[in-house]
């Protein structure tokens, strides 16, 4: 038995690598597929790739029509949300790779996923290297109290902070001891140069040209520092294995599961 997806944003930068992986992945396959400009149209020459008879959707509601195991979004930050509550009200297993969500909506999504028994994971970024940074600066943060992130990203990314850079500073947050930095509210001059506070941790945000998304962690510590990076490229592939990895695994449990380190042991 193969496991069957429906691919939201298929002809998108991450889509597009997705609609030829699945198909050359003996234990998936492609259901259905939403591209909007390219509704009507066969999934695979859209992608550049042989015919899969597979016809491209203008909406997740009409792909919800055919049944399959797991839904993945790879779509806008506006959207993720309601197709991840559509996905899980529709009974699908999700894998999220659209950024934008916040931890309240996480919560959220937890919650319907549980309600719903059927399991999501999603992750801020599904490179396998990118997950060890995460990996490494959450073990860091046990021993070193003060770490702030720098989130870079393209000019034209619309969302801040990134993914990768929110649900690092989400889980820092979680495992941090208190920093010995001067309370925010404390300082002279304007507060918004020590960046956002998400959770509890700073993220300061860079936007522009010749960046795709690159995420520094920096440790300080008395007379010494640490700084754990990672650094994208050009080309949507390192993506690709992680979110099949995740596809794979979206099943083993309800609820969600946040990071794809979650799934690297
Ligand atoms: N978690 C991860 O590892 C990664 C996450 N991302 C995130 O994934 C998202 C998508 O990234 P890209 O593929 O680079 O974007 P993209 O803009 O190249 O592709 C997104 C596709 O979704 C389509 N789309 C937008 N709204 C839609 C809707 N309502 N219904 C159906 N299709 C819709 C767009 O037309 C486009 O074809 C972004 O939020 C990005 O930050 C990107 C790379 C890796
Ligand atoms: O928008 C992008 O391009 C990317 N977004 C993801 C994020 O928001 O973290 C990660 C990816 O490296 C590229």
């Amino acid at each position: 038995m193969t496991i069957s997806i429906t691919l939201v944003g298929a002809t998108g930068w991450v889509g597009k690598e997705l609609v030829r992986a699945i198909a050359a992945a003996p234990d998936l396959t492609l259901a259905a597929a939403v591209a909007r400009q390219n509704a009507g149209q066969d999934a695979g020459p859209a992608v550049g790739a042989e015919a899969l008879g597979v016809t491209l959707v203008a909406s997740l509601e009409e792909a919800l029509a055919t049944p399959s195991d797991v839904v993945i979004d790879y779509t806008a930050p506006t959207v993720v949300k309601g197709h991840t509550l559509a996905a899980i009200g529709a009974g699908r297993a999700v894998v999220v790779g659209t950024s934008g969500m916040t931890g309240e909506d996480y919560a959220e999504i937890d919650a319907a996923a549980r309600a719903a028994g059927v399991g999501v994971v999603a992750a801020g970024n599904y490179s396998i290297t990118a997950a060890l940074m995460q990996r490494f600066a959450l073990l860091a943060a046990r021993h070193v109290p003060d770490v702030e992130v720098i989130d870079y990203a393209s000019a034209k990314k619309p969302d801040v902070p990134s993914g990768t850079a929110r649900e690092l500073a989400e889980r820092l947050s979680a495992i941090r001891q208190e920093p010995t930095s001067r309370p925010i509210g404390s300082l002279i001059g304007p507060q918004e140069a020590r960046g956002a506070t998400v959770g509890r941790t700073q993220v300061h945000a860079v936007r522009l040209p010749g960046f795709v998304l690159s995420c520094e962690v920096l440790f300080g510590a008395p007379d010494e520092r640490l700084s754990i990076r990672h650094d994208a490229g050009s080309s949507a592939a390192p993506y690709v294995a992680g979110t099949l990895l995740a596809v794979r695994r979206v099943r083993e449990q309800p609820g969600l599961r946040r990071g794809l380190d979650t799934l690297l042991d």
